[in-house]
């Protein structure tokens, strides 16, 4: 059994001179929250429809759980639930008979998984309120109760955040977290904004002018933007006892020159240099160093525009 649910080899997307998608190599882990990043027009919805099945390649192969072959491709993607572009909602049906609806549509056997989609999305409690009047975070949870209601083991969801307020995107974080954890399921979900999927993937790719410029684990992200306090003292011993005694934590690195990352107190620097002058250190740099996500985001993408 592949260790992937979605890979892709070379894929290209030409539309007349301009590449949407120029020779990717994506690969999902099976149980990964995998967070697409890009700016608007860089490729994200032509790979998601490539993936869906809603658009075919100019070159190159896709896989999914495994299968390569069009008729296999074709049964594979019945595992899959997506969101893409925005929900097929009906507007004039309330959220109950939104899924009915759609139950009947797919051909999905039992009513019972109506009521259980609803409850998981949060949306039990809407009763006859039609969907054209729900809020947008309330629609997209709908949007995704649809997306859930074969049982997929693969969601696709392209920009579902767009638009929400902080609460919603925060909402659909938690959400999108618990169907990961508790029933084991891959997500596939785009977005323009990297700090909008961070706390919520476990991977990411970064895609550019239809280029796959990097593929890292949450893990890696975290510590290439880690922010610390640098600082290079006469007795960097010394400042690491005073450091964890007086500023009571041991979350720093003395590296081999001696300086000392330390990732906690951030916004108090007042107060670390003063405890450190307090026990006779001289300081000699003292100084904030990382950068946020965003930053790294755009210079990641700028660094490939001057490739
Ligand atoms: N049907 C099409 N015909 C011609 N060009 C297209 C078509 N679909 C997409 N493109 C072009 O392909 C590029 C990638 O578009 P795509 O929609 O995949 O980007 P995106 O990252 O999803 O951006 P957005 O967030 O704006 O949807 C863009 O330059 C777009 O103009």
């Amino acid at each position: 059994m592949s260790e992937y649910v979605l890979q892709t080899n070379g894929l290209t997307k030409k539309f007349k001179a301009s590449y949407a998608l120029d020779k990717v190599n994506m690969s999902i882990r099976k149980g990964s929250i995998y967070g697409f990043i890009g700016q608007n027009g860089a490729g994200k919805s032509t790979l998601i429809r490539v993936a869906a099945g809603l658009a075919f390649p100019t070159e190159g192969t896709i896989e999914l759980f495994g299968a390569a072959e069009e008729r296999e491709l074709v049964r594979a993607r019945k595992r899959i639930g997506s969101i893409i572009e925005s929900p097929a909602l009906f507007p004039n049906m309330t959220a109950r008979e939104n899924l009915e609806a759609n139950r009947i549509l797919r051909g999905i056997p039992g009513k019972d998984c109506v009521a259980k989609t609803l409850e998981l999305v949060g949306l039990q409690g809407t009763g006859r309120k039609k969907a054209k009047n729900f809020s947008l975070g309330m629609k997209q949870r709908l949007g995704l109760a649809i997306a859930l209601l074969g049982d997929p083991e693969f969601l696709i969801l392209d920009e579902p955040t767009n638009g929400l307020d902080p609460m919603g995107v925060v909402e659909m974080r938690e959400l999108l977290k618990r169907l990961n954890q508790e029933r084991g399921i891959t997500i596939l979900i785009s977005s323009h904004i990297l700090s909008e999927l961070y706390l919520l993937a476990s991977h990411y790719g970064i895609i550019h002018h239809g280029r796959l410029l990097e593929q890292v684990t949450a893990e890696e992200l975290k510590a290439k933007c880690q922010q610390y306090v640098h600082i290079k003292v006469d007795n960097p011993d010394k400042a690491a006892a005073v450091i964890q005694n007086e500023l009571g934590t041991s979350d720093f690195e003395v590296m081999p020159d001696g300086a000392i990352r330390l990732f906690k107190h951030m916004d108090r620097p007042g107060k670390i240099s003063s405890v450190l002058a307090a026990e006779g250190l001289e300081i000699e740099q003292f100084m904030p160093m990382g950068e946020d996500l965003e930053s790294y985001f755009a210079k990641r993408i700028g660094g490939a525009d001057h490739e």
